[in-house]
């Protein structure tokens, strides 16, 4: 799928180009990438809210502009915009309505329960801070149960522990068997309750798996060394001093490249005591993919 943003008078912009992606059904999928890879482009395309230059999107086997499709879908959009003279309460009932939905107080009163806001159901939403309005907008896509969750940096403003809350609410979801896309800065976020990831950088997926083919791979290695070592030599062969004694990091692409750097290590007089490869977080498997500029 492409998507090429035409400008007047200035040249276009190709913010997705050869995008494609499969998210199986009640998986738990993160969208990852640096600014500006074209992750918002991607969500606005799989709700119909854009349309692809090139190529097609399937959401829920069918089409995201077919209303049936985006009843079934829950989204958390970036940049919220919510009435600020309304309630909680009332912007629920209002939402319910717009997604065809039984308007039900109760069970509203409960999802804002759920999502730590229900001392504030009949507050204006102007009073809200920046978080609970975030919490607010994640109410309004878990209305009905969607069987789609598409969420945008859902935990944007929501302080830690509110962060906890959230990610156990996601974890809920999943389990109750909805299939969550979630687009987040927060790779530890996305570590902790997406199953697959992709990484999107200049509008094409440079990579995609499940996390844990991700994490693994390592090519990072700890190596602890008995006391005596030249670090001078050590640092002349590669490896980077741990935070204890004689314990040193290596970074190495493949085992020619981590036992040359151990032999250049002994010839140095150091003598290994101990080596163990370390898995990668998602951080590190996004800066080696896409580069320091993520
Ligand atoms: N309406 C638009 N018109 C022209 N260019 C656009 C438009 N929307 C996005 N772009 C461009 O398309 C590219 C992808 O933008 P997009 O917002 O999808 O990226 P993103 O990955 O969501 O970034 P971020 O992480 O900063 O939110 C960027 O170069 C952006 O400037």
């Amino acid at each position: 799928m492409r998507k090429r943003y035409r400008r007047l008078l200035r040249p276009p912009v190709d913010a997705l180009r050869g995008v494609d992606l499969s998210v199986p059904e009640g998986s738990a999928f993160g969208l990852i990438g640096p600014n500006g890879a074209g992750k918002t482009t991607f969500i606005k395309s799989l709700l119909g809210i854009i349309q692809p230059t090139d190529g097609a999107v399937r959401v829920l086997g069918g089409s995201p502009e077919d209303a049936r499709v985006r009843a079934r879908i829950g989204y958390l959009p970036e940049r919220l915009h919510l009435p600020n003279s309304w309630s909680a309460l009332g912007f629920l009932d209002m939402m319910a309505r717009f997604k065809d939905l039984v308007p039900d107080v109760r069970a509203h009163q409960q999802l804002l329960e759920r999502v730590g806001l229900a001392a504030a159901a009949r507050q204006r939403i102007g009073e809200f801070s920046k978080g609970m309005r975030q919490r607010l907008g994640l109410a309004s896509a878990l209305l009905g149960n969607p069987e789609l969750l598409i969420l945008d940096e859902p935990t944007d403003g929501i302080d830690p522990m509110g962060r906890v809350e959230v990610r156990r609410i996601l974890q809920e979801e999943v389990r109750r068997g909805a299939t969550l896309f979630l687009n987040s800065h927060l790779l530890a976020e996305t570590e902790r309750v997406c199953d697959r990831v992709a990484i999107l950088s200049g509008g094409q997926v440079v990579r995609q798996g499940r996390l844990e083919e991700l994490l693994r791979g390592g090519v990072r290695w700890t190596v602890r060394f008995a006391p005596g070592v030249d670090a001078g030599a050590l640092a002349a062969a590669g490896f980077l001093p741990g935070d204890a004694e004689g314990l040193y990091h290596l970074e190495a692409p493949g085992l020619p490249e981590l036992n040359a750097a151990l032999d250049r290590a002994r010839a140095s007089g150091a003598l290994m005591m101990e080596l163990r490869r370390e898995g990668q977080d998602l951080e590190q498997v996004l800066l080696s993919t896409v580069g320091v500029a993520a």
